[in-house]
């Protein structure tokens, strides 16, 4: 894998600031000090409550691992991070926007800034892997700056010699690869990703979180759900990060066996 030039990921068209009221803003820049913040938040399925009265807060640039047991809730949790959901009760906030008060456009400008790497990292088959990669700039009219980052992304996730292979013939870890670049083409100021080392040893795994890491050190606001305690402890002496645990629908900060 090779450095990637944080040009690439500064890079961000003019039109992808404007139509929505504020949300120009860069991290950091954001009404209040959060990137994201969840206040007070109650979600559950079918009436039965997950959690209650949840409060989250991103700072812009912080790293947060968020861990627990399956069927805690994490995915559900970040999906409210990124407006895939609203909040039951309380308040989402994202880059300062009341979430719930968005309408389809203003979630979908505002997720231009949230590159999400999801559980299944789902992939359409019949396109190469380096068109599913381009994909969130294509389908948003931003195929030309594709041309340009794609070749770097590709290098820097290590894919270069698999960037016309389906999606198919990769192996779990580069199809992981795959996911973070697709996740990173936008230009996002945060990235949510939900077990980014999920099915990949030890190594693979090492080398997905030194590009979260990466990443992280160019000013990114990470929050990556995992159930990998290995990978979170081998952060530590990398990047100052906050571990929380989400379990019976308290979020804690996570204990000593961290
Ligand atoms: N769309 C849905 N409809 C109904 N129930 C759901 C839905 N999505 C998730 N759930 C339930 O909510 C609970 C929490 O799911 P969630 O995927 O958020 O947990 P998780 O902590 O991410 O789990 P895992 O670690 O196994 O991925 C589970 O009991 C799940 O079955």
């Amino acid at each position: 894998m090779v450095a990637l030039n944080a040009k690439v990921l500064r890079k961000r068209p003019p039109q992808t600031l404007k139509p929505v009221a504020d949300l120009g803003r860069r991290a950091g820049e954001c009404r209040g000090s959060a990137v994201i913040e969840l206040d007070n938040v109650s979600y559950g399925y079918a009436g039965n409550a997950l959690f209650s009265q949840l409060s989250l807060t991103l700072a812009p640039g912080s790293f947060h691992f968020l861990t627990g047991p399956s069927g805690a809730g994490k995915t559900t949790l970040l999906r409210l991070c990124y407006a895939d959901l609203r909040a039951k009760r309380g308040k989402v906030r994202i880059f300062g926007e009341d979430a719930g008060a968005l309408n389809r456009d203003a979630v979908a400008m505002s997720r231009r800034r949230i590159g999400v790497v999801h559980q299944d990292c789902q992939f359409l088959d019949h396109l190469s892997i380096a068109e599913n990669i381009a994909l969130p700039l294509t389908v948003s009219d931003r195929a030309h700056e594709a041309a340009g980052n794609l070749e770097e992304l590709l290098n820097w996730v290590g894919l270069a010699p698999q960037a016309g292979q389906l999606p198919p013939e990769l192996s779990g870890g580069e199809r992981q690869r795959a996911a973070l670049a697709r996740a990173v083409i936008i230009s996002p100021d945060v990235i949510i990703a939900d077990e980014p080392t999920g099915n990949v040893d030890w190594e693979m795994s090492q080398r997905i979180l030194s590009l979260l890491i990466e990443l992280n050190k160019m000013g990114k606001t990470i929050l990556i759900a995992t159930h990998d305690l290995t990978m979170i402890r081998a952060a530590k002496s990398d990047v100052s990060a906050r571990i929380l645990r989400l379990k019976d629908g308290q979020l804690a900060q996570a204990g000593a066996e961290l």
